[in-house]
C-alpha cells in the first residue's frame, strides 16, 4: 500500500534549513493498521502531508495505493482518504449535507453520494445528529463526522492524523471502536499519527517510532516492548527480612536482572527485578519462595511501555516532551 524510499522533507526557514524529515523508508501492506509515532516536532506531519501529496519531497521516492506522489498526486488523492488536524467541515452546513456534498466533490453520482453519506453516519453512530448543523456537534462528532468525510469516496486507504487530539478518553474509545468497524467491513488500510502512548500501543498493529525526522524503530508493539526491555516483577513483603530473603531468590532466578531492594516504610517491602518473561518465570519464583518460606503479599508484572522503549532508544521520555 505504501513504500517509501529515502523520503526527505527539508524547509528553509530563513537562512537555516529544517531537516523535518531526514531519508524514511516506510513500507505498509494492505489492512495493517500502522501508527506513527514520536514527539513533538519529529516529522510525523510532514511524512503525512508527503504521503497525501499536500506537500512535495524534497527527495527520495513514494508510491502510495500503487501511484507515485510525485507524478501522479491526482491519482493518489482518489484512492486514499486524509482525516488532518482539526476539523474540516463547514460549520454552517447540516452533518448529512455537508457529506453529500463532499461525495459529489470526489465524483460520485447523487443516489450514491446520499447513500454513501447515510450509509456513513449510520455506522459511525452519526444518524441522530444527521440533521444538525456542523457546529452543534461535540468534539467526538466532529472527529467522527471528519472521519465519515474521508471515507465517502471508499478508499482503501486511510490517513489519520492526531485523530483523538483533543478528545476525552471514552469519545477516544469510542472512535477507535469506530475504526476498528470500518476495518472490519472493508479492510481499510490505515495509517495514523499519535502522542498518546497507550493509544498506539492498543490502537495499532504496528509502531513506526519516529525521531528527528528519522525511522528509529519498527514493530509490533509487542516487538518493540520485547526487544529492548524486559518485564519488571515486583515482590511486596511484610518486612525487610523477608524481603532481603526474596532478593537472593530473585538474584538466582534472574542473575541480570538489576535486582533491587526497596524499603517503603511500614509494611511494604519491595523487591523490583527484570526478567525478559515475567510470566515466565513467576511459577518457579512462587515455588522458591514458598520453599524459603518467605511470606508474599503482593506480586506484580508489568509489560514495558512504548515509553520505556523510546527512553531506551533516544535517552528520553516521550512523556516529557510531550508536556
Ligand atoms: N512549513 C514549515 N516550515 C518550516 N518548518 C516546518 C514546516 N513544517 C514543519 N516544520 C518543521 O519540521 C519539523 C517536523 O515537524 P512535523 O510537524 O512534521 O512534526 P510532528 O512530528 O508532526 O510534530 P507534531 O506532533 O507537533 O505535529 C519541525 O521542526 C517543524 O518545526
Amino acid at each position: 500500500m505504501i513504500h517509501t524510499r529515502e523520503l526527505t522533507r527539508h524547509f528553509r526557514v530563513g537562512k537555516e534549513t529544517v531537516e523535518a524529515v531526514r531519508g524514511v523508508d516506510i513500507d505498509v501492506s494492505e489492512g495493517e493498521q500502522v501508527a506513527l509515532l514520536g514527539p513533538n516536532g519529529a516529522g510525523k506531519s510532514t511524512t503525512l502531508r508527503m504521503l497525501t501529496t499536500l506537500l512535495d519531497p524534497t527527495s527520495g521516492t513514494a508510491a502510495v495505493a500503487g501511484r507515485d506522489v510525485r507524478t501522479e498526486p491526482a491519482e493518489v488523492r482518489r484512492r486514499i482518504g486524509f482525516v488532518g488536524q482539526g476539523h474540516g467541515a463547514g460549520e454552517e452546513q447540516r452533518v448529512r449535507d455537508e457529506l453529500y456534498t463532499q461525495g459529489l466533490l470526489y465524483g460520485l453520482d447523487r443516489r450514491t453520494a446520499r447513500r454513501r453519506g447515510d450509509d456513513l453516519l449510520e455506522m459511525l453512530d452519526l444518524a441522530p445528529a444527521s440533521g444538525r448543523e456542523v457546529s452543534t456537534l461535540s468534539g467526538g462528532q466532529q472527529r467522527r463526522l471528519d472521519i465519515a468525510m474521508g471515507l465517502v469516496h471508499r478508499p482503501g486507504l486511510l490517513f489519520l492524523d492526531e485523530p483523538s487530539a483533543g478528545l476525552d478518553p471514552h469519545s477516544r474509545a469510542n472512535l477507535w471502536e469506530h475504526v476498528a468497524r470500518l476495518r472490519a467491513e472493508f479492510g481499510t488500510t490505515v495509517v495514523l499519527t499519535t502522542h498518546y502512548l497507550d493509544e498506539a500501543d492498543s490502537a495499532a498493529e504496528r509502531v513506526l517510532v519516529i525521531d528527528h525526522g528519522l525511522v528509529i524503530a519498527d514493530g509490533t508493539p509487542d516487538e518493540l516492548k520485547g526487544r529492548v526491555f524486559g518485564d519488571l516483577v515486583s515482590l511486596t513483603f511484610a518486612d525487610q527480612v523477608q524481603a532481603r530473603g526474596a532478593a537472593e531468590v530473585a538474584e538466582r532466578l534472574a542473575p541480570d536482572g538489576g535486582v533491587e531492594a526497596l524499603d517503603g516504610g511500614g509494611a511494604h517491602h519491595e523487591v523490583r527485578f527484570r526478567v525478559p518473561r515475567g510470566d515466565a518465570v513467576l511459577p518457579e519464583l512462587l515455588r522458591a519462595l514458598d520453599a524459603a518460606d518467605l511470606d508474599l503479599s503482593a506480586v506484580q508484572v508489568q509489560r514495558p511501555t512504548l515509553d520505556d522503549v523510546f527512553l531506551t532508544l533516544t535517552g528520553r521520555s516521550l512523556r516529557e516532551e510531550d508536556q
